[in-house]
């Protein structure tokens, strides 16, 4: 089902503008928001997740009104937090069986068939008795996603749930929601572009409470790819190439500098054409390049 957001807008009582007119459509599957730190992402997310009340706008799921239906949106949300805290005392199986009486399930082997199925897909079937203490990051995350999905909820969201993974153990968590992102609404808000770009068909960027730009990941990715120009540099000449040309990202291969650059036009001065991908189409819009109507011939 689409998730249809109008003219969202919430100031803070400090004067700080998390959301200023956002409308955004998000279709089913797996959508990214991605965003600097105070980009608004959280804001957005529990503005969504029914937890907090904004200023102005209106959300739709289907046909039902996010911010005036609560309780039958929280029938169908599963929502992940970005500080997800657990008892560490408690196993994964007695703090999930909570939830999960929490959530409706009163039937003691209905539910312990829908736990050891969330355990299951979580991969957690096996430590389901240890601590919730003991977990990983990685382990808890999971954890996190099986709670999310008690009550097979038609629309999830995740709020920056890979940061601080590792590798193997971002990996996991990538696989596992891209499992359950086949048949539902998922957003999944993220500072991390590779989790889009592994994840998400659609996605959408903000900044500043501001949208810049949304739509197919691809679609977006070909709008930029032909403005992205690369050259390595000394790096003490940082500064001078960033007096004369659009420097939207600086990065360090085998111990080079190598930069990118946003140019319409061939930026001479030794750059090559190098082909953008979701990082650069990232740099050059949150660098205010980069605009929604800019396009590729
Ligand atoms: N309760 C609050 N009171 C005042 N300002 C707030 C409050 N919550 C967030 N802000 C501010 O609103 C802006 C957006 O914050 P938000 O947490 O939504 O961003 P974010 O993109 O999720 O960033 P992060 O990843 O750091 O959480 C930031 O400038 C933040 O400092």
């Amino acid at each position: 089902m689409e998730l249809r957001i109008r003219n969202l807008s919430k100031t803070y009582s400090n004067g700080v503008v998390a959301l200023d007119n956002i409308s955004l459509t998000i279709p089913a599957g797996m959508f990214g928001l991605l965003g600097p730190n105070g980009a608004g992402k959280s804001t957005l997310m529990r503005t969504l997740a029914t937890l907090q009340e904004c200023d102005a706008g209106s959300v739709f799921f289907g046909d039902l009104d996010v911010l005036d239906e609560k309780d039958e949106i929280r029938r169908l949300l599963g929502y992940l937090p970005q500080d997800f805290g657990v008892y560490p005392k408690v196993s994964a199986y007695e703090m999930l069986d909570h939830f999960a009486i929490l959530k409706g399930l009163s039937h003691r082997g209905r539910r312990r068939e829908v736990v050891d199925g969330l355990l299951q897909q979580t991969n957690l079937f096996e430590v389901r008795h240890q601590k919730l203490g003991t977990f990983s990051g990685g382990m808890r995350q999971r954890f996190g996603i099986a709670q999310a999905l008690l009550g097979d909820p038609k629309l999830i969201i995740v709020d920056e749930p890979t940061a601080g993974l590792d590798p193997q153990e971002r990996v996991r968590f990538h696989n596992l929601l891209s499992d359950i992102g086949d048949d539902r609404t998922v957003i999944l808000s993220t500072h991390i572009v590779s989790d889009v770009a592994d994840l998400c068909a659609n996605m959408a960027i903000i900044n500043k409470g501001h949208l810049l730009v949304a739509g197919a990941t691809q679609q977006l990715i070909d709008d930029v790819s032909c403005k992205i120009w690369a050259r390595f540099i000394d790096k003490r000449d940082l500064q001078q190439f960033q007096t004369r040309h659009a420097v939207i990202s600086t990065r360090l291969l085998s111990g080079r500098t190598l930069i990118h650059v946003y140019s319409d036009d061939d930026p001479g001065d030794g750059f090559e054409e190098a082909i953008g991908d979701l990082e650069d189409l990232y740099f050059a819009t949150i660098t205010g390049r980069h605009h929604a109507a800019d396009r590729c011939d």
